[in-house]
């Protein structure tokens, strides 16, 4: 088993600057559906699913915009047959789906916290994940869409509701939180990016994000200023490309990117090479149902979500210091399905 996906993602990634003739993986070809696939997320991580080899059929479902994208993407020279669909479209889009990816739904601007997005995101993801629940219950969904401390418990409650709900299937996508871990840590210490991996666990806002440099690899002391200031521009790295964008929206190809790794790693386990991911599950090892930590990804989706490892008091203070924001977002995404 692989134990962390970015080196064989990074052959992914090389497969596909030349041509992906090779290095791909294999197996049988899947359906995924892009939901949102004409937005700043949408376009590349629908670019980027077309290029993947273990894609046989693309959904690109959004509520505008998709004829042009999937005739777009749809003349790049790789096997996935790529389909836009509109608001009509949404059964057929889903209809044997294996993956159903969700970026769909408003982004931030400066100033804006990712819960101030609830208002509007909350329907979206619950409208959508219920479509899912109708036409293939079976999928894996990836949720993107913020705040996804409380989209994926939404999700979650509204399959339960009917009566669909396997943990197994849904997470939600932190793998950027883990990007930007990994390149602060190799930037700060003079690492080769590629070598570098850091767990990322918690949620996906603010304080909820914990980055685990104590168990990072390869392993650096760094002075607790460091530590300090690496952990908190992890926390914030949404928060610095709202302000960079400057009301033009937040991360969409750094997002693209790891939603794609994240894709891929589902992928290889749902055909049968277990890949381990730090993504937010349904999870019993804090006080909080719902967690970000190591996954192992198989062939029917979560197959075991691992421990926090030994902390230091560092990070023990950071896992205390995010409950109450994780587990009020948590309730409060319940209560949105269930109070209904
Ligand atoms: N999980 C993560 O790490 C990250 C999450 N995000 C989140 O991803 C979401 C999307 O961000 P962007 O792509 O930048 O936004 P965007 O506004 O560029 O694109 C969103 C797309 O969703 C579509 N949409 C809206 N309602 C829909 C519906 N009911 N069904 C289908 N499509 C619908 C819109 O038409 C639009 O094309 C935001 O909520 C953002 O906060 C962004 C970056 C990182
Ligand atoms: O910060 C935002 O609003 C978008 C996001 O989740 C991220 O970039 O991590």
């Amino acid at each position: 088993m692989a134990s962390n996906a970015s080196s064989a993602l990074l052959k992914w990634a090389q497969a596909a600057s030349r041509g992906f003739a090779a290095g791909a993986a294999g197996g049988p070809g899947r359906k995924v559906a892009v939901l949102g696939a004409a937005g700043g997320i949408g376009q590349p991580l629908s670019m980027l699913m077309k290029m993947n080899a273990q894609v046989s059929e693309l959904s690109l479902y959004d509520i505008a915009g998709t004829p042009g994208v999937a005739a777009d993407v749809g003349h790049i020279n790789t096997k996935a047959q790529a389909k836009g669909y509109d608001k009509e479209g949404l059964a057929e889009a889903l209809r044997g789906c294996d993956l159903v990816i969700i970026p769909a739904g408003v982004p931030r601007k400066p100033g804006m916290t990712r819960d101030d997005l609830f208002k509007i995101n909350a329907g979206i993801v619950r409208d959508l994940v219920e479509a899912v629940g109708k036409h293939c219950p079976g999928a894996v969904l990836n949720i993107i869409s913020n705040p996804v401390n409380s989209t994926v418990p939404i999700a979650a409650e509204q399959l339960k509701k009917m009566g669909v709900y396997d943990k197994r299937k849904i997470m939600g996508v932190t793998t950027l939180d883990v990007v930007r871990a990994k390149t602060f840590y190799a930037e700060k210490n003079g690492l080769d990016v590629a070598s570098v991996d850091v767990p990322v666990v918690g949620g996906h806002a603010g304080v909820t994000i914990l980055p685990l440099f104590s168990q990072a690899t390869p392993k650096v002391s760094m002075p607790a200023d460091v530590l300090d200031a690496l952990t908190k521009r992890t926390q914030d790295g949404g928060t610095e490309v709202v302000q960079a964008k400057a009301g033009k929206g937040s991360a969409t190809l750094s997002m693209a990117y790891a939603a794609a790794l994240f894709a891929d790693s589902c992928l290889r386990g749902l055909n049968g090479t277990p890949v381990v991911e730090c993504t937010y599950v349904e999870s019993t090892i804090t006080d909080a149902p719902y967690f970000a930590s190591k996954v192992k990804l198989s062939t029917e989706g979560v197959d075991k979500v691992h421990d926090l490892g030994t902390l230091t008091d560092y990070e023990k203070d950071g896992l205390k210091a995010m409950m109450p924001e994780l587990l009020a977002s948590i309730e409060k995404g319940v209560q949105f399905v269930k109070g209904a």
